[in-house]
């Protein structure tokens, strides 16, 4: 047999699995906690409906001659949670679980999509199978292996869960982001419309909610007008993730469904999350839909949202331009959100076409001596008679800490609290050239970071967001957990979480999207030109030759 399978983090059969007995019922948890031995009016056996016996050798190309090796292929990502099937032309299928992996007896039902009176009923291929996959990698060379594919997201034909049956709850972690409400919105009527739930809980200020709050009712109703809001309709709040204790409280709430709204830290809890319902045997589908103003989450195209900030980016940048136009020697300096990651500046930048320097913190860059950033300002007054600025927030940050001697603080998730690099860098313009005396500057520093994070989100990201709701509600139905949604070369997948949490996606200083950044905007990649030496790009230590210019 020419077949390869292998699995990751835990077993795909179900002998290797701990499957806890049934343990009390308290609530409706009857339909979330079933054992291997419980039975019920399965129209299906789950042996043969399980997606167990996908990728048959038969359906993929004989070996290559050129084939690499599999070692190669299994460490370019060796998720810790999720199971790989490998084929020997070097396909490799990074697998989601599913309940029956440690539920093999359970029961599933006709999709109830099936029936012709509802949405999919006129759709030509209405459900996609367990051959339909996701290619992360879609730019390969003649005979290159196949590489990381996804299990397409979308509705299955069978579902492991009966409408009347499941108790779906939705919270939201994090910092704001533009369309979580509409994420809200479209899981509630999708949930509604599509499979006829209507037991819906909303959790309220993120996973401390689960423990420390009463939960909302969600409706069609309720949720009708939200997605014309900003913020959460569900609030939010960071720290407060305590695994045994919102797991004890899914449990007696009879929760067996969890769509879960947030960031990387927030998809780490959801991971956390799923484990835990695993070892306690529930039948609970946990479904992470990823959401970061930053675009640092890994793996998926962009996220919710980032074209909605990036379009409100434009008024500020827009306002700065006006502002240091209407002077002599005006100096606009922009603040955007981008902790670890300078998405929203990169593409506000590339979009304005009034931006003079972009700074982010992929990028170091100094502010002193030739090739610095008071020399480039200087030299843009000179010529144009004003210069904008645009700065991640996260730019700069172990300059500024040096430079004021500052401790670092943590917010209550751990995540590091910035240093105000805006008001940093103004207040050193300002020494360098109206103290110094080099020339009178105007400086205007506009920080909207707050006002773009919290804005109703626009057309296209609105679409997105139905798009994604859709595909968790499909997942978690069709007995998926452990997942976050997202697309991937634009077509909606399921990818395990881990994979989305192991490393932050980044600007890449090596890749195109920045190189036509520093063309669009002529100014200096802060690369050192005096000599050749090495530098930090990517986090890989790199040779650049005197002109600036990388080496390897
Ligand atoms: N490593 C982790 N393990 C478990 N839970 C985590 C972890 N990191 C963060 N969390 C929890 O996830 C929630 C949100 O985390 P965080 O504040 O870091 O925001 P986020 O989800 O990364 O979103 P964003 O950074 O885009 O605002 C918090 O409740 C936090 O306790
Ligand atoms: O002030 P808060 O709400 O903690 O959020 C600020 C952080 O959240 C983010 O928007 C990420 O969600 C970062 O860009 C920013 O640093
Ligand atoms: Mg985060």
């Amino acid at each position: 047999m020419d077949l390869k399978v292998c699995c990751f983090g835990y077993s795909k059969t179900s002998t290797s699995l701990p499957v806890s007995p049934p343990t009390p019922i308290r609530s409706k948890s009857q339909a979330s906690i079933l054992s291997s031995s419980s039975s019920s009016s399965s129209s299906s056996s789950s042996s043969s409906a399980s997606p167990k016996s996908f990728f048959k050798p038969r359906s993929f190309r004989s070996l290559p001659s050129n084939w690499r090796s599999f070692n190669s292929i299994k460490s370019q990502s060796q998720p810790q949670n999720s199971s790989f099937h490998i084929l020997n032309d070097g396909f490799v299928l990074e697998d989601v679980p599913h309940l029956t992996n440690f539920l093999p007896d359970l029961p599933s039902y006709p999709n109830p999509l099936q029936k012709k009176t509802q949405s999919y009923g006129l759709v030509k291929k209405t459900f996609v199978t367990t051959e339909d996959v996701v290619a992360e990698n879609i730019v390969v060379q003649k005979d290159s292996p196949r590489g990381v594919h996804f299990r397409r997201a979308g509705p299955r034909e069978k579902v492991y869960f009966k409408s009347d049956e499941v108790r779906a709850c939705i919270v939201t972690c994090g910092g704001l982001c533009p369309g979580i409400n509409t994420v809200i919105r479209e899981l509630v009527c999708a949930l509604n419309y599509m499979y006829g739930v209507d037991d819906i809980l909303g959790i309220e200020g993120g996973y401390r909610g689960f423990y420390s709050k009463n939960t909302l009712t969600l409706t069609t109703k309720v949720v009708n007008d939200i997605h014309k809001r900003g913020g959460t309709f569900l609030k939010t709040s960071r720290g407060g993730h305590d695994t045994k204790k919102i797991v004890d409280n899914i449990q007696d709430r009879g929760i067996n469904q969890v769509y879960i709204i947030g960031g990387d830290g927030t998809q780490k809890g959801a991971a956390l999350i799923y484990k835990e319902v695993e070892k306690r045997g529930l039948q609970v589908a946990v479904a992470g839909i990823p959401k970061t103003i930053d675009n640092d989450i890994a793996v998926i195209d962009k996220s919710f949202g980032f074209d909605t900030a990036v379009e409100e980016a434009q008024r500020a940048i827009h306002a700065a331009h006006v502002e240091v136009e209407s002077v002599e020697n005006g100096v606009g300096i922009v603040k955007l959100m981008g902790r670890y990651s300078g998405f929203i500046a990169m593409y506000a930048t590339l979009a304005s076409r009034d931006v003079d320097c972009c700074l982010i913190p992929e990028s170091p860059f100094y502010l002193e001596g030739k090739g610095g950033l008071f020399q480039f300002v200087e030299q843009r007054l000179k010529e144009n008679g004003h210069i904008v600025i645009v700065l991640a927030e996260g730019a700069g940050q172990d300059y500024v800490a040096k430079d004021i001697h500052a401790a670092g603080d943590k917010d209550a998730s751990g995540n590091k609290l910035l240093l105000d690099v805006g008001l940093w860098l103004s207040e050193k313009f300002k020494a360098y050239f109206t103290k110094g005396q080099k020339m009178e500057i105007n400086l205007k520093y506009i920080d909207p970071t707050y006002m773009i994070r919290a804005i109703p989100s626009n057309a296209s990201d609105n679409i997105y967001c139905t798009l994604l709701a859709h595909s968790a509600v499909h997942g978690a139905m069709a007995g998926y957990t452990g997942f976050t949604v997202g697309p991937v070369n634009s077509k909606h997948a399921y990818i395990p979480i881990s994979r989305v949490t192991e490393v932050q996606n980044t600007v890449k200083l090596r890749e195109r999207m920045w190189a036509r950044l520093l063309a669009s905007t002529n100014q200096p990649s802060f690369l050192d030109c005096n000599e050749e030496q090495e530098t930090v790009v990517d986090g890989m230590t790199v040779g650049v030759n005197n002109n600036g210019c990388s080496a390897m």
